[in-house]
């Protein structure tokens, strides 16, 4: 009895000391003034998220919206604080003008002797910087013509694909799924397309899951986003080990394979081996970022197979879905949208008859571009951009300290009426209206600013050539009704990756 009592004791302090330091972490945003949902004690306001009532996506936009008049609003993921800019002027100082005050995106450690986390999207500091420098030249508009025919190779592929299915409705994502498993597998990992052609085989199989959007991995990315150092003692990793295991070894198969028998291949693999044979890498002045006047800011780094390979598994972890997704949603609106699709489809067959789908045809192609971007301003794949504080610097009059983070909706941003004018219509043609067009800061599916995505303009460039070749050859509509907004996977923490399937009815024109 005396031990029972003795334990109902240890709980009732327990508790109490914890509901007592959640009250106060729960009053930060209060004490400094910064307006903010009411937050409940350890969950702060991440209780309907988790319970299923509310996809993240919803709460940042809910956040975004029910503050209209407010540059700052505070929240809190779990116990800890978070403070979201809703101000273009302040999102300018963040994502650039103070870039140098805002580096990370994670707050990982400089370089980590872990390959799956020392790459471009998870490091912070010095080495994501000297990476980044050395990386970027290998997405300049020769290297991408260079790659190609490659990407046009693929996108043929799915145009055969698509002509085995003309007599059933076509299932968008799965299909987006297989165009985006080739291109991954082909210029990121260098394999043939046609090795991996299906979701069947291993590596298709394992794109597929590398990142199940469940509860897993919304309590590890929660970790790893808001204890960064606890996190990297317990060595925790954007993917499982299973999965870094296998993508890992596989591009270290590949580089040695590459080095043995010396072949060669136009792909990002090929650019990355060029890298290692040069030796440590080393930022040359030329190369250093603007706002940097410290070459201290810079470190040599060894370009082991291990730190190669890492970068591949980056480029798999943020160009698989977001290609994959951001294809079905492009298509999906053009199928919804007749007479746009008819305009975009004008436009590529001219240029088809003068030059064929080439990289420069395609940058030519500036209503394709403008279907492109508008898909994207709907359908975001990411829901919100990150950054980690780190050198103490004033927003609004509020002190940021290092390791305060910090984040922008891009929903809320893409959908405000003051920046795009119907805000929810997909309108290409507000793109190509040089009068009205939208302010810088405001289109942020590729992020925004030095640490925007490296992968821009070969996404780009795999998506238009898809397009192009798609509506060349087929008009597309819808199978069956497409309830809007899409639903969005709930466990998706940073991605607005929808949940349903969509089909398609695929016609020759
Ligand atoms: C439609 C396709 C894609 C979209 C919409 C997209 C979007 C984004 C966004 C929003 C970010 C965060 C930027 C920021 O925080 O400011 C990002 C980062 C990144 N993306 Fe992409 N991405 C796409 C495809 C790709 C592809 C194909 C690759 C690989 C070749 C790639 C590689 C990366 C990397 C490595 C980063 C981290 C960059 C850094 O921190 O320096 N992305 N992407």
């Amino acid at each position: 009895m005396a031990l029972l009592e003795y334990l109902c004791a240890v709980v009732a302090v327990l508790v109490t000391y914890f509901v007592v330091v959640s009250r106060r972490i729960n009053n930060h945003w209060k004490k400094r003034g910064i307006p903010g949902p009411e937050p409940v004690p350890f969950f702060g306001n991440l209780l309907p998220v988790l319970m299923r009532r509310k996809t993240m996506s919803d709460f940042y936009k809910e956040m975004y919206d029910n503050y209209p008049n407010e540059p700052l609003v505070g929240y809190y993921h779990f116990m800890v604080p978070i403070l979201m800019i809703r101000d273009k002027g302040l999102v300018d100082r963040v994502f650039i003008k103070d870039f140098q005050c805002f580096t990370d995106r994670f707050g990982a450690p400089d370089i980590v002797d872990d390959p799956s986390n020392a790459n471009l999207f998870v490091l912070g500091g010095n080495a994501w910087r000297t990476i980044r420098a050395k990386f970027t030249p290998m997405f300049t508009t020769g290297k991408l013509k260079a790659m190609h025919p490659n990407i046009n190779a693929i996108a043929d592929r799915f145009i055969d694909r698509l002509s085995e299915k003309l007599t059933d409705p076509v299932d968008l994502v799965k299909e987006a799924g297989v165009f985006a498993i080739e291109t991954t597998s082909s210029c990121a990992f260098g394999i043939e397309p046609g090795a991996v052609d299906s979701e069947t085989n291993e590596f298709g199989r394992n794109c597929l899951n590398v990142q199940p959007q469940n509860i897993f991995l919304f309590l590890r990315m929660s970790l790893l986003f808001i204890v960064p150092k606890f996190s990297g003692l317990i060595r925790l990793n954007v993917v499982s080990k299973k999965m870094a295991s296998y993508f890992l070894g596989m591009i270290k198969d590949v580089l040695q394979h590459r080095r043995a028998s010396g072949t060669s291949r136009q792909d990002l693999v090929q650019q990355m081996i060029v890298l290692q044979e040069k030796g440590e890498i080393e930022v040359e002045p030329q190369e250093v970022e603007e706002g940097v006047d410290d070459k201290s800011a810079y470190m040599k780094i060894e370009p082991t197979d291990d730190l190669i390979a890492g970068q591949a598994l980056a480029f798999l972890l943020a160009g698989f879905d977001t290609t994959k997704y951001s294809l079905a949603c492009m298509l999906l609106e053009l199928a919804m949208h007749p007479e746009e699709q008819e305009i975009a489809r004008e436009e590529v067959r001219k240029m088809n008859d003068l030059h064929g789908v080439d990289a420069d045809s395609l940058k030519s192609m500036e209503y394709l571009e403008a279907c492109m971007k508008e898909g994207l301003r709907l359908h975001s794949p990411l829901n919100s951009l990150v950054r980690i504080c780190t050198k103490t610097c004033s927003l609004n009059g509020h002190t940021v300290n290092p390791g305060d983070k910090v984040f922008i909706s891009i929903d809320g941003i893409h959908l405000d009426p003051s920046n795009y004018g119907e805000p929810e219509k997909f309108k290409p043609s507000r793109w190509l209206d040089d009068e009205n067009r939208p302010q810088s800061g405001t289109y942020l599916a590729w992020g925004y600013g030095p640490r925007t995505c490296i992968g821009m303009r070969f996404a780009s460039l795999i998506l238009k050539s898809a397009l192009a070749k798609i509506l060349l050859k087929y008009r597309l509509s819808l199978a069956e009704p497409v309830k809007m907004p899409l639903a969005v996977n709930p466990m998706a923490i940073f991605f607005n990756f929808p949940s349903d399937k969509i089909f398609l009815k695929v016609e020759k024109v």
